[in-house]
């Protein structure tokens, strides 16, 4: 007799994760401490005139399966109509069973809309009309999403020369019970080779208000930002190490090559890993001084359909996994910072599943000061997102190092609709726990695992974070 698809015990495979999920984490909050959900339309509680606006406008990893299911670009960035979008959408669904998303697609119909049908081209017209009458209806702003789904922080993805007007205005609403914190993302002051450098150090210099004509100035702009970010609750950065580059470099060589690239343009590989050395040590010692958490996304390989570029720009679902070397580069970055006792908290993520025991096995190197998951390899990212990636993270992690101080699921998203992403990994981690205690491996004590999923669904990251929960007024 098969099982019931997804249905209260979806994901759970025994008595004892059945027990896990129900009384332990199903109802406990979120702390969602990396997201790309724009503050503007939190803070405007933005409405959904229709599933398509909420579901197919920004979210790449559902135009990428619309993509390799024939879907012509009309009907998923294009001109077509968003219902004949929705059409589309439809019709891929009943294809991609065993992606992630034909889970997310049922389990955020159950939860947000109570709708239980499958969506196939059949149901799609009554599907339609239900869920726009809901979205059209009171209780589906964004924010009102947010607290239906008992976030109490979102951490949002923000360049350093944001000026973060409507983190302010969110602070100053009352009766949104969450926190909406900026999470420093300083990419752009790190690629020096890249075309927006310039640019950028102009806006930085504009924005901080300061003169930037050399790298001393450089750095002294961008620590005022990280402290701009930290007055307005910022305790989050965030790093695109597409390839992780560090060389050691001394004060004066990461000046000249400051220098050179504002006045020619392109530095060397090695100058742009000493450049990239220098400067990722001068933020980490911040991050450290001010007990920030500082984020390393590690080999995605970027923008591969030049042509679709072009047309579209970045993160519209042409991004792949890099391959390269990391662990010689990420240890010595690391041992830099510990070397001067000023590496902060650390979260390693790499979309390189071939990195993860790389990683696993460094965090371990660096454990310490008295703080409980002080490095964290970080829960399965993007194409990893999916039962197989998080049990191989989650397995990973617990074999090379302390599954119990695992900060969890984060959802890395543009919709806000995706929270159902942390009911999917909790499900996931109660049945791992769970088949544990089945085989004998782990002891059938529910005090002490109920403990330790309440913690890696909620209290770690809360300890870890250590964000305000209050609504912030801001200066
Ligand atoms: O670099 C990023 O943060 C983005 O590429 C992001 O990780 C990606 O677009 C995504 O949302 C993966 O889940």
């Amino acid at each position: 007799m098969s099982k019931k698809f997804m249905d209260e015990n979806f994901l759970l495979s025994s008595e004892t994760a059945i027990k896990l999920f129900h009384n332990h984490a199903k109802d406990m909050p979120i702390i969602d401490y990396h997201c790309h959900l724009s503050p503007k339309e939190i803070y405007e509680n933005k409405t959904f005139n229709n599933i398509t606006e909420a579901w197919l406008y920004g979210d790449h990893y559902k135009w990428r399966v619309m993509r390799a299911n024939g879907v012509e670009e009309k009907y998923i960035t294009g001109d077509a109509s968003d219902y004949d979008k929705f059409l589309a959408w439809s019709r891929t669904v009943p294809k991609i069973i065993g992606n992630p998303l034909y889970h997310w697609t049922h389990l955020e119909l159950q939860r947000f809309f109570g709708v239980y049908d499958l969506l196939n081209e059949a149901n799609a017209p009554k599907i339609w009309d239900e869920v726009n009458r809901q979205l059209q209806g009171e209780g589906y702003g964004a924010r009102d999403l947010i607290i239906k789904s008992k976030v109490t922080v979102v951490c949002t993805t923000d360049d350093p020369v944001d000026h973060l007007e409507y983190h302010g205005k969110i602070s100053r609403l009352s009766g949104f019970d969450a926190s909406v914190v900026p999470g420093f993302r300083p990419d752009k002051a790190l690629e020096i080779n890249r075309p927006t450098f310039k640019p950028w150090v102009d806006q930085l210099s504009e924005v901080s208000g300061m003169d930037v004509e050399n790298y001393g100035q450089f750095l002294e702009a961008l620590e005022s930002r990280v402290r701009f970010f930290h007055d307005r609750a910022g305790r989050v950065s965030d790093h695109a190490l597409d390839a992780v580059m560090f060389e050691p470099a001394t004060l004066e060589e990461a000046t000249a090559i400051f220098n050179k690239a504002l006045r020619e343009g392109a530095v060397s590989e090695s100058e742009e890993k000493k450049y990239k050395g220098f400067t990722l040590v001068f933020l980490g010692k911040l991050y450290s001084e001010l007990d920030w958490a500082m984020q390393f996304h590690i080999h995605a390989l970027r923008n591969n359909n030049s042509v679709m570029f072009g047309r579209l720009g970045p993160d519209t679902g042409y991004d792949a996994i890099n391959d390269g070397v990391i662990a010689k580069p990420l240890a010595g970055l690391l041992d830099a910072l510990d070397r001067e006792n000023a590496l902060p908290k650390t979260i390693l993520y790499s979309l390189n599943p071939n990195d993860n025991h790389v990683i696993a096995g460094l965090m371990g190197c660096f454990q310490g000061g008295g703080i409980p998951g002080k490095i964290q390899f970080g829960t399965a990212w993007w194409f990893n997102d999916n039962k197989d990636g998080m049990l191989e993270q989650m397995k990973t992690l617990a074999n090379l190092g302390v599954l119990s101080q695992f900060v969890g699921m984060l959802t890395d998203s543009r919709s806000f609709l995706s929270y159902t992403r942390h009911e999917y990994f909790r499900r996931i981690l109660c049945d791992l726990v769970g088949s544990w205690v089945e085989v004998g491996e782990a002891p059938d004590d529910m005090e002490l695992l109920g403990d330790m999923i309440e913690n890696i669904c909620y209290n770690n990251a809360d300890h870890y974070f250590n964000f305000s929960k209050q609504a912030l007024v801001t200066r």
